[in-house]
């Protein structure tokens, strides 16, 4: 069983509905949407410095909008919905940016938890990792051996020097040492994998990456039924 306690679980949501309502059925509800360059033609002028928008007039129907030099127009089919339905719609596709309800109060639109994403060393993408899975001959060290071998526990731990940190990951053994500088979260993350099974760390922190596929060249081997 791991031993990883001393983790912080970050918990990494899509973005939250904040009103209570839901905003269900709301795109249905905007008739049409455009957007033009220059200040001409504008009625009902509203001019704003930043990316700040106000929602509908409160009667629905249609109003221009000014953002910088862009001006936009926007045509509700629903007069019952309320104005400020419509800004917190903008707001689900605008993260990180503030907006401004019908009421003029700024709402705040980042919802995700703090990343904890290591910013990569030049040459260490994770483009660079693919080609770099497509073009080395021999990633995971095999040096010519089968890696569908069954390999034990106790060899796993073996496993713990550079060139050659082994991990379990769902029942397979991969070789990390080459993907240690590309991981997205960071080499010394990826340390506490190495001579040990990392299956619930990794769920812990990731469960959506791909690692059947990130790590396919890395295989070293199955690790063998101990319950046989
Ligand atoms: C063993 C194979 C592993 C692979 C292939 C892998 C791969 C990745 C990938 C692709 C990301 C970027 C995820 C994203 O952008 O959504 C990532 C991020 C991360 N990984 Fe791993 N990882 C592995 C193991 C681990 C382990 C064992 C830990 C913890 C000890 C860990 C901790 C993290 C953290 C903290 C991040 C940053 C999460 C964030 O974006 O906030 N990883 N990893």
């Amino acid at each position: 069983m791991d031993n990883d306690d001393d983790f912080t679980f970050c918990q990494v949501g899509g973005l939250v509905d904040q009103s209570g309502s839901g905003t269900n059925g709301l795109a249905s509800d905007i008739g049409s949407m455009t957007i033009k360059d220059g200040y001409s033609n504008v009625r009902n002028t509203h001019q704003n410095s930043g990316i700040l928008f106000d929602g509908l007039a409160n009667n629905g129907t249609t109003k221009e909008q000014t953002a910088g030099s862009l001006s936009f127009t926007i045509t509700d089919k629903s007069s019952s919905k309320q104005s400020n339905e419509l800004s917190r719609n903008m707001a689900s596709t605008d993260s990180g940016t503030s907006v401004k309800n019908s009421q003029g109060l700024k709402v705040s639109t980042r919802k995700t938890a703090p990343r904890a994403k290591v910013p990569f060393e030049k040459g260490y993408s994770q483009m660079d990792w693919l080609r770099l899975t497509q073009t080395h001959p021999d990633l995971a060290g095999l040096k010519g051996q089968s890696n569908r071998r069954n390999i034990s526990m106790s060899e796993v731990k073996e496993h713990t020097e550079e060139g050659s940190m082994w991990t379990v990951l769902k029942g397979r053994v991969y070789n990390l040492s080459p993907y240690m500088k590309f991981h997205p979260g960071g080499a010394d993350m990826l340390m506490k994998a190495v001579g040990r099974d990392c299956t619930s760390l990794f769920n812990k922190y990731h469960a959506w990456v791909n690692a059947e596929f990130l790590l396919e060249k890395c295989l070293v081997g199955i690790l063998e039924d101990s319950h046989k």
